[in-house]
């Protein structure tokens, strides 16, 4: 396994009108690898994965990915940063209801001018594997919230992330599912050689992770 330092946090604050998320936190992930973070409900855990998926700016600090401080970059290129190096597996998974499953899992290599047979191959392969062929053609309300959720980790898989950042990506699921799921990510980010990074509750899965990131009110406690 590589041990390049991919990810570089240093002295991250964010502040909100009335909280502060973040207030001081430092770490180093390296390439390929894989860490949970885990935390009580509002130490900062989603604000941290914003950060580090450049959906959001630090109020003070950098968060710097491959050698580049994402606060640096233009808003231009912060969004060529989140459609080209990372995929998010979110709690709310944001499928656009206007557009049927394969649409919405092609969005992003669409928007970023890079679909292509192969994306639509991979993308019908790994609804295979999670069992959610059958949807591809469907509208996200006619599925169930854990079929949408699988919908949902295909379109952030369908470009090969190289950060695949994930907040409770099994919330919806059973633990068949859940097991089932955590595994997929696992390989395809091995596959991928993407550093994949889980916020989950779920102790089973948060016991499977050797890399621990550990927060409360604001700062890391342990890494
Ligand atoms: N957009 C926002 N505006 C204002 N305050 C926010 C915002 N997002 C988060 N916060 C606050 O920042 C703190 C950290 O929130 P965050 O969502 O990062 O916690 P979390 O550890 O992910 O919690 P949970 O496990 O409940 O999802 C909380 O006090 C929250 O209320």
């Amino acid at each position: 396994m590589s041990s390049n330092v991919i990810i570089k946090i240093e002295n991250v604050k964010k502040t909100y009108t009335k909280s502060q998320a973040l207030r001081g936190v430092s770490f180093v992930m390296n390439e390929g690898e894989e860490y949970l973070i885990r935390g009580a409900s509002g130490s900062g855990k989603s604000t941290l994965l914003y950060l580090l998926g450049g959906l959001d700016r630090p109020t003070e600090g950098r968060v710097i990915v491959n050698q580049n401080n994402l606060v640096d970059l233009s808003d231009e290129d912060l969004a060529l940063y989140r459609n080209r190096y990372v995929g998010f597996v979110f709690q709310f998974h944001f499928l656009l209801s206007s557009m049927n499953c394969m649409d919405n899992i092609l969005l992003p290599a669409r928007l970023g001018g890079v679909e292509s047979d192969e994306v639509v191959v991979r993308a019908k392969n790994l609804a295979k594997l999670l069992n959610v062929e059958h949807c591809l053609e469907k509208y996200p309300y006619e599925l169930s919230g854990g079929e949408q959720q699988r919908i949902n980790i295909i379109r952030a898989l369908s470009l090969k992330p190289k950060l695949l950042l994930c907040d409770e990506p099994t919330g919806n699921l059973d633990s068949e599912n859940s097991h089932k799921v955590i595994q997929l990510l696992r390989t395809l980010a091995k596959e991928f050689g993407a550093t994949l990074v889980v916020v989950t509750h779920d102790p089973q899965i948060a016991q499977s992770f050797s890399n621990q990131l550990v927060m409360k009110d604001g700062l890391l406690i342990t890494q």
